[in-house]
């Protein structure tokens, strides 16, 4: 999808007591992978938000492929899937089987054609085995998985990751490092962890609400360690 930020901004609060979280922004996104780094604090979610209509431009407006995320804001959801930071956050349903089926259902699929993609989707991920677990009998990475796969048997276009590695260990992280190497759909990807994006076309820095550098992985990083030791 063709990502159209023109002078999006998003800010908080009331006019005497404003909180910019993103200045005014426009920049404009096509390739399958973007990283997206900075400070806590710095808009990284901000950003993100603003792609999938989460929240909507304080001024301005964003479009995928030509739909406003304001105007479009249905058809923008039903392109993007969002996978949030703390996979136990987003898995609602006891079972994980029932919680990827939640999707599929909320659009209006029922009975044999809701099984056959859940097991479809299971299979993609090796989660065959998982399905009728609960989350908390799944490891992190297994648990990032399944939120993964609840967020893609719905088949999204654009994958929104906000630090889908934190809190996992050097395996889990491997784990979804090969798992994001191997997707095809496009993905925006927010981390701390500069390892996952070392190989990506495209980092966005951002620095208190601005996009302080946007470019290959390697100069977004090199930026990023000179604003983190200032
Ligand atoms: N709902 C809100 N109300 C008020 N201020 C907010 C809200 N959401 C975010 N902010 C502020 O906007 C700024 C940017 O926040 P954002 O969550 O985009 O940062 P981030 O780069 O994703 O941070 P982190 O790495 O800590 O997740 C911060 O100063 C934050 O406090």
């Amino acid at each position: 999808m063709r990502i159209i930020f023109e002078n999006a901004s998003l800010s908080f609060g009331s006019p005497s007591s404003r909180q910019v979280a993103l200045h005014p922004l426009s920049l404009e996104l096509a390739e399958n992978r973007v990283g997206v780094i900075g400070l806590n604090g710095s808009g990284k979610t901000s950003f993100a938000r603003l792609i999938n209509g989460l929240a909507r431009p304080s001024g301005g407006r964003v479009t995928l492929d030509g739909l406003d995320t304001v105007e479009d804001e249905a058809a923008v959801r039903a392109a993007t899937g969002f996978i949030f930071q703390n996979p136990g956050h987003q898995i609602i349903l006891p079972i994980i089987r029932d919680d990827i089926a939640l999707g599929l259902k909320s659009r209006g699929l029922t009975g044999q054609a809701v099984q056959e993609r859940v097991d479809a989707i299971l299979g993609r991920f090796a989660l065959e085995g998982l399905a009728d677990r609960r989350p908390h009998e799944l490891s992190g990475g297994q648990l990032q998985l399944a939120a993964l796969a609840a967020v893609m048997v719905t088949e999204p276009k654009l994958l929104i990751f906000d630090e889908p590695t934190n809190q996992l260990d050097l395996r889990n992280r491997a784990l979804v490092k090969r798992t994001l190497a191997s997707l095809q759909e496009q993905a925006i990807v927010i981390s701390h962890d500069l390892e996952l994006l070392a190989d990506f076309p495209r980092v966005l820095l951002f620095h208190e609400g601005r996009l302080a550098f946007d470019g290959s992985a390697a100069d977004a990083i090199a930026r990023y360690h000179e604003i983190a030791e200032c």
